[in-house]
C-alpha cells in the first residue's frame, strides 16, 4: 500500500520526488533559518499552548520515527495566538535525529544543526472535519518544531526512553496514557514561522511550521535510547538501526521567514 519510502541511500529524501512530485515544490519543509533575515512582524502575538487536559493514548514505531499519539476528539490540547488564525489541536508527537556525534534535527539555525528535533503535530479543528482532511489543506495543520542538544539529562524524557523497548520493531504500539508533552517545552516560547510542508511523504504543503528559539537539553545517553529503535520489523532478519531520519533543508522559493517579538 503507498510508496516505500526511507533514509536509505536508495529509498532516501534524493529519490521521495519520484514518487512525490511536490518534493520539488514551492513550500517544502525543513528548512534553513537565518535569524537576521527573519522579519520581526508586529501583528505576530504570542504562542498560547493549552496541554493542560491532554490525554496521550499509545506510543509506537512506524518505520521512520517514534510517535505518540493524543486523544484528538475535542479541543482539550491546543495551540493557539502566534501566526495561527485558529486554535489547532494537538494529534501526535515524534522525533528525529542522527547518528553517533552526527547532527539529526531536519530544520538548521544558519547552518548549524542540532542533535534531534521533537515535531508536535496540530491540525485546525475548526475549518476542517478531520486531520486527513486538514493534512492536505494550506492551513491545515501547525507544527511545533523544538531543537534538542546535548547536554544533561532531562527530567522527563526518560519517561519516554523507559518505554522505547516496548516500541523497538517497526509496526509495534504499546498504551501510554498521562504523558503531558508540556514538560518538554523549553522556557522561552519566541519562535520563528513559516509556511511549509510535512518533512516526510506524503509532503503535503499544509503545515504552518512555528519553530521555538530555544533548545531544550537531553543527555547523550537519552539520545543514544532513540537510536536503539529498528527501522525494520521483528520478523525481518536485517536489523536496520532507526537514526538520521531527518530530511535536510529545502529551498526557501521566496518565502518569508517571521520572527515573535
Ligand atoms: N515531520 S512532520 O512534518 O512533522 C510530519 C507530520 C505529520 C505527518 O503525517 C505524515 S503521513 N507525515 C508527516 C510528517
Ligand atoms: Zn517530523
Amino acid at each position: 500500500t503507498g510508496h516505500h519510502w526511507g533514509y536509505g541511500k536508495e529509498d532516501g529524501p534524493s529519490s521521495w520526488y519520484k514518487n512525490y512530485p511536490v518534493a520539488e515544490g514551492n513550500r517544502q519543509s525543513p528548512i534553513d533559518i537565518v535569524p537576521n533575515e527573519a522579519s520581526r512582524d508586529r501583528n505576530l502575538g504570542p504562542l498560547m499552548i493549552n496541554y493542560d487536559h491532554c490525554t496521550s493514548i499509545n506510543i509506537s514505531n512506524n518505520g521512520h520515527s517514534v510517535v505518540v499519539e493524543f486523544n484528538d476528539s475535542d479541543d482539550r490540547s491546543v495551540i493557539k495566538g502566534g501566526p495561527l488564525d485558529n486554535p489547532y489541536r494537538l494529534k501526535q508527537f515524534h522525533f528525529h535525529w542522527g547518528g553517533k556525534g552526527h547532527e539529526g534535527s531536519e530544520h538548521t539555525v544558519s547552518g548549524k544543526g542540532f542533535a534531534s528535533e521533537l515535531h508536535l503535530v496540530h491540525w485546525n479543528a475548526v475549518k476542517y472535519k478531520t486531520y486527513g482532511e486538514a493534512s492536505t489543506a494550506p492551513d491545515g495543520l501547525a507544527v511545533l518544531g523544538i531543537f534538542l542538544e546535548t547536554g544533561d539529562d532531562h527530567r522527563w524524557l526518560h519517561m519516554i526512553t523507559d518505554v522505547l523497548y516496548t516500541v523497538k520493531y517497526k509496526g509495534s504500539i504499546t498504551d501510554f496514557k498521562g504523558f503531558n508533552p508540556k514538560c518538554l517545552l523549553p522556557s522561552s516560547l519566541h519562535f520563528w514561522t513559516y509556511l511549509g510542508s510535512l518533512t516526510t511523504p506524503p509532503l503535503h504543503e499544509s503545515v504552518i511550521w512555528i519553530v521555538l528559539k530555544e533548545p531544550i537539553e537531553v543527555s547523550e545517553k537519552q539520545l543514544g535510547m532513540l537510536r536503539m529503535l529498528l527501522f525494520t520489523e521483528e520478523e525481518d532478519n536485517q536489523k536496520m538501526r532507526m537514526e538520521n531520519n531527518f530530511r535536510p533543508p529545502q529551498p526557501l522559493k521566496g518565502r518569508r521567514v517571521r520572527s515573535s517579538n
